[in-house]
């Protein structure tokens, strides 16, 4: 178990009065100062979160171009829509109406399923860090290896929350398997080498609602950061946008969901990161609230290690042919988040401690 000092998630359970429905914000959620930090690229500045089409990727005629467009989105923005990408329509609407319904229920049936202790699965208030609350409720699962799931943790409310997650769960890892498949095409690696960093590593899935809020301009809905496992899938369970991502020191807002709702937002996360000795970019980002809409959005994060370490792919490395020197030292999975977080306490970024 990590000690207290090194959780990467604080969690609470939520009470009643958590999200009044008024411009009385508790003080426990202001932070005007975070919120402005950073300017937000307009609407009349032009820009595109890359979009990359999984048929495309897959299909030989198409391969080699959408695999470099591949590339150099994890390159430039570490974030991308992906199009086209396979998951059943059924499995992608049944967790989406999973999840709205589940956050619709009243909250003595959410707190069924509340954060118990130092646990960081279950119901409750989102990553509540600097001392301050997210404005956001969400529910945390491991969903892979099958093993390591808490049953009591998994909703039985909607009914169907438990299918949906467990299908939506394996469904994304055969995505996730292929996609990592291009993306060592592109980084010149053989894909067993990315793929075997990923298969049978843990997985886990958050569920979060942003309700809306009367001061949107006062509150986070979910504090700037990187995702610190390896890949992240983002599915929008409704149309309200939220999300931005930092790119030289100015957030983008991701635009809300595609015609359709069928693409997923992925993003490189810090172990990817690593592992592509730093070639891929695992991007900063944060969740702001609206004014009239609540948020509602599923994720699945996917861990990933080579030999049970956090390091660069040695396929990549000196010795390797047309490699180069590793930028980030090797250190035990289990000792990551230590690092990570030694790094943190002397304010600087969560990957500088394991900078060579
Ligand atoms: O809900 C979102 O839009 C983003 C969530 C997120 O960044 C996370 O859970 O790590
Ligand atoms: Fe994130």
């Amino acid at each position: 178990m990590e000690g207290a000092s090194n959780k990467i998630v604080h969690r609470d359970e939520i009470t009643d009065d958590a999200f009044p429905d008024s411009a009385d914000i508790p003080e426990k959620y202001i932070r005007t100062d975070e919120v402005s930090a950073g300017a937000v690229v307009g609407e009349d500045d032009a820009y595109e979160l890359p979009i990359i089409d999984m048929a495309k990727l897959l299909d030989p005629d198409s391969s080699a171009s959408e695999t470099a467009r591949l590339g150099s989105a994890c390159r430039d923005w570490g974030f991308f829509q992906l199009t086209n990408h396979g998951i059943d329509e059924a499995v992608i609407q049944r967790m989406k109406e999973s999840t709205v319904q589940f956050f619709d229920l009243p909250l003595d049936s959410k707190n069924a399923v509340a954060v118990r202790g130092d646990g960081f699965e279950g119901y409750g208030h989102h990553y509540s860090r600097l001392s301050k609350l997210d404005w956001a409720e969400s529910v945390i699962l491991i969903t892979q290896p099958v093993q390591d799931r808490n049953m009591e943790l998994w909703p039985t409310n909607p009914p169907m929350f438990r299918d949906a997650l467990e299908e939506y769960s394996a469904a994304v890892t055969k995505l996730m398997a292929k996609l990592v498949g291009s993306m060592a095409a592109d980084l010149g690696v053989a894909p067993a080498a990315l793929q075997g960093a990923f298969a049978g590593k843990r997985q886990s899935a958050a569920i979060h609602r942003y309700p809306p809020c009367r001061r949107p301009e006062a509150v986070i809905g979910n504090t700037a950061h990187t995702d610190g496992l390896a890949l992240t899938a983002l599915l929008h369970a409704d149309g309200t946008p939220g999300l931005q991502v930092r790119r030289g020191g100015r957030w983008f807002p991701v635009p809300p969901p595609l015609p359709g709702g069928a693409a997923l937002v992925v993003n490189v996360g810090d172990i990817l990161h690593v592992l592509t000795n730093g070639a891929y970019r695992s991007a900063e980002h944060r969740v702001m609230v609206n004014a009239e809409r609540a948020r509602t959005t599923a994720v699945v994060f996917q861990d990933a290690s080579v030999g049970g370490m956090v390091a660069p792919l040695p396929e990549l490395l000196a010795g390797a042919e047309g490699g180069e020197v590793a930028r980030y030292r090797a250190v035990p999975r289990s000792e990551y988040l230590k690092v990570r977080f030694s790094a943190l306490a002397q304010r600087k970024g969560f990957l500088d401690g394991l900078k060579l």
